[in-house]
């Protein structure tokens, strides 16, 4: 009974934390999950490379599974990533979709679930392990879905989902910085902003959605906005990713080369990448 799947990871176009609105778009960064059950009724998680890892999502993901299709069984799970883990660009939920996809798969019970209900099963897994702050269903349907959605994580209800063929650059910076640690508060009062930010992404208007998004929320959560400053003349939309330290730009191949070299000057990695619209799939 074994089971491998694989999702996206993600950039940011609105951040949840300030009004439960959110919204995501994927990208070509995958975490694939390994999943092997059994009949001890325990499941156990490794992390490809990071022996410290916290795997509670992963192991509640397998559970949650098991518990609506299963028959009480246990296993192990292994996940390996291109997703940075708590750098902003939703590691948490590409692996929590990847294992709730492959743990169907050694169910044989891919076709009971649509993507979509998957996706709210790993939403729960996350409130369970206490990763998330919202849910992040709009991190966790973009993952799953491909394109870019809108989402409501207050209710864990789609908005809006469309495919988007942009070419993407990302920072990620050395740090980490995980979601369950992030200042709720400071975000709370960038809440007009994230108005704004909600009503240009519904309009379709993601570029400028995306950088009202990135000055509100590094403001409010205290990353620098010279990265953005430094992106705005050439680039359709820049914003920190998530709870940071990510930040990702959207626009012309051409542009975003143009700020890969001033973004290359900072520590850590830059990358040039595109959005995906195939999202999650069994393997
Ligand atoms: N490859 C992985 N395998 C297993 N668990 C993972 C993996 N990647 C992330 N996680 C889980 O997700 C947690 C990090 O979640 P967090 O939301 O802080 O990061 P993120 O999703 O990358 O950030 P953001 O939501 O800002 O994009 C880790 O502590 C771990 O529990
Ligand atoms: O933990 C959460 O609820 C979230 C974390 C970040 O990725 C945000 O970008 C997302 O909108 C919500």
């Amino acid at each position: 009974m074994n089971g491998r799947a694989a999702a996206l990871g993600a950039g940011t176009v609105l951040n949840a934390l300030a009004t439960g609105f959110g919204s995501a778009f994927a990208i070509d960064a995958e975490t694939r999950a390994t999943v092997e059950l059994d009949d001890t009724g325990t499941v156990d998680g490794a992390v490809d490379g990071v022996p410290d890892a916290d795997t509670r999502l992963i192991e509640r993901c397998v559970e949650l599974v098991v518990e609506e299709f299963g028959n009480g069984q246990g296993g192990h799970v292994r996940t390996e990533s291109d997703v940075p883990m708590a750098a902003g660009l939703k590691s948490s939920s590409a692996a929590a979709n990847a294992t709730v996809l492959a743990t169907l798969d050694a169910l044989d019970a891919a076709d009971e679930l649509s993507r979509e209900a998957a996706c709210r099963l790993g939403v729960q897994a996350a409130r369970d392990a206490g990763v998330t702050v919202t849910g992040a269903f709009d991190d966790a349907s973009a993952s799953m879905l491909g394109g870019v959605t809108v989402t409501d994580n207050a209710e864990d209800d789609l908005r809006k989902h469309e495919p988007v063929e942009w070419d993407v650059l990302v920072w990620t910076p050395p740090e980490q910085a995980f979601s369950a640690d992030a200042d709720v508060d400071r975000c709370h009062d960038v809440a007009p902003m994230a108005d704004l930010v909600y009503d240009l992404a519904l309009d379709g208007r993601y570029g400028e959605a995306m950088t009202v998004n990135g000055l509100a929320f590094s403001a409010a959560l205290d990353f620098p906005t010279d990265p953005a400053v430094e992106a705005m003349p050439h680039v359709d939309g820049v914003s920190l990713s998530g709870t940071g330290p990510s930040v990702v730009a959207v626009g012309e191949r051409e542009q975003l080369e143009t700020v890969k070299d001033r973004w290359d000057e900072r520590d850590g990695t830059t990358r040039l990448t595109t959005t995906r619209n195939d999202g999650a799939r069994i393997l």
